[in-house]
């Protein structure tokens, strides 16, 4: 699925949060968009859902230039948002349609594939951080989005489970081939990641730079060639004078 941005830009109350964005992901690829807070990184991921349409410019998803919430984008946000009534099993099927032994069929695949066989009856109040962000990235995936677009979707987790959840990200990536877009402001995570990185900065956020990872995957976390991404990208944002701290 393609997704192509032209000139996005977004105002709030005549505070212009975002502007001049343009973006074309090829489908399969995992883009990054990073940058510091409130440079507009969650504006432009909610204007590509279509959660908010009053922003300028096109988006066009395979084509389809619509301002509507498109069905083909799965959503995962920060925190995993469970409807704490229902055990995990019903936060996969909900709002799926057709009967509901194919729902609950289903919905037993993508748990299966994030890891939780066993856990459909659990509720949200049982599970750990890591355990219920793993029941929202299949519900996000059980209506087989073509894009993927996640806000931060592990910052809120401790470092290990973070890391267990990038790899399942590329597991199901692999798996399901969807287009992603991730926002973060982690440049690790960017890094181990993305195919691209486009990096924002500035209030109204825009475009400053775009690297290409060519490493393989999977990547090594840590090594040279990613502390040359992560010192360029550092460069870039003016966060790499570690004297700036101590003048
Ligand atoms: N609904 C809104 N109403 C008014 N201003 C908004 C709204 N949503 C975002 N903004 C403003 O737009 C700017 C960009 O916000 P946004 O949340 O997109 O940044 P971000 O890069 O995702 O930040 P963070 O990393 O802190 O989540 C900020 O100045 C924010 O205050």
């Amino acid at each position: 699925m393609s997704l192509e941005l032209k000139n996005v830009s977004r105002t709030f109350n005549g505070i212009t949060a975002v502007k001049n964005i343009s973006i074309t992901a090829e489908p399969g690829e995992i883009i990054g968009l990073l940058g510091t807070s409130g440079c507009g990184k969650s504006t432009v991921l909610r204007a590509i859902s279509g959660l908010d349409n009053d922003y300028d410019g096109e988006i066009s998803i395979n084509g389809n230039t619509k301002k509507e919430v498109h069905d083909t984008t799965g959503f995962i946000f920060q925190e995993p948002r469970l409807l704490p009534w229902l055990p995990v099993l019903d936060n996969v099927t909900f709002g799926l349609k057709g009967s509901r032994a194919e729902k609950v069929q289903r919905a037993k695949e993508y748990l299966e594939s994030v890891g939780l066989s066993g856990k459909e009856q659990l509720y949200p109040r049982q599970l750990s951080g890591g355990m219920a962000q793993r029941v929202a990235i299949a519900r996000a995936l059980v209506t087989s989005p073509e894009i993927l677009l996640l806000d931060e979707p592990f910052s809120a987790l401790d470092a290990f489970t973070k890391m267990q959840l990038q790899d399942l990200l590329l597991d199901v990536w692999n798996t399901y081939q969807s287009t992603v877009v991730l926002v973060t402001h982690d440049i690790d995570e960017a890094l181990y990641l993305c195919d691209r990185i486009i990096v924002l900065r500035g209030q109204p956020g825009v475009i400053d730079t775009e690297l290409v990872i060519k490493e393989e995957r999977p990547r090594a976390r840590g090594s040279q060639e990613m502390a040359e991404y992560k010192r360029k990208i550092l460069d870039r944002l003016d966060l790499n004078n570690a004297h700036s701290y101590t003048s």
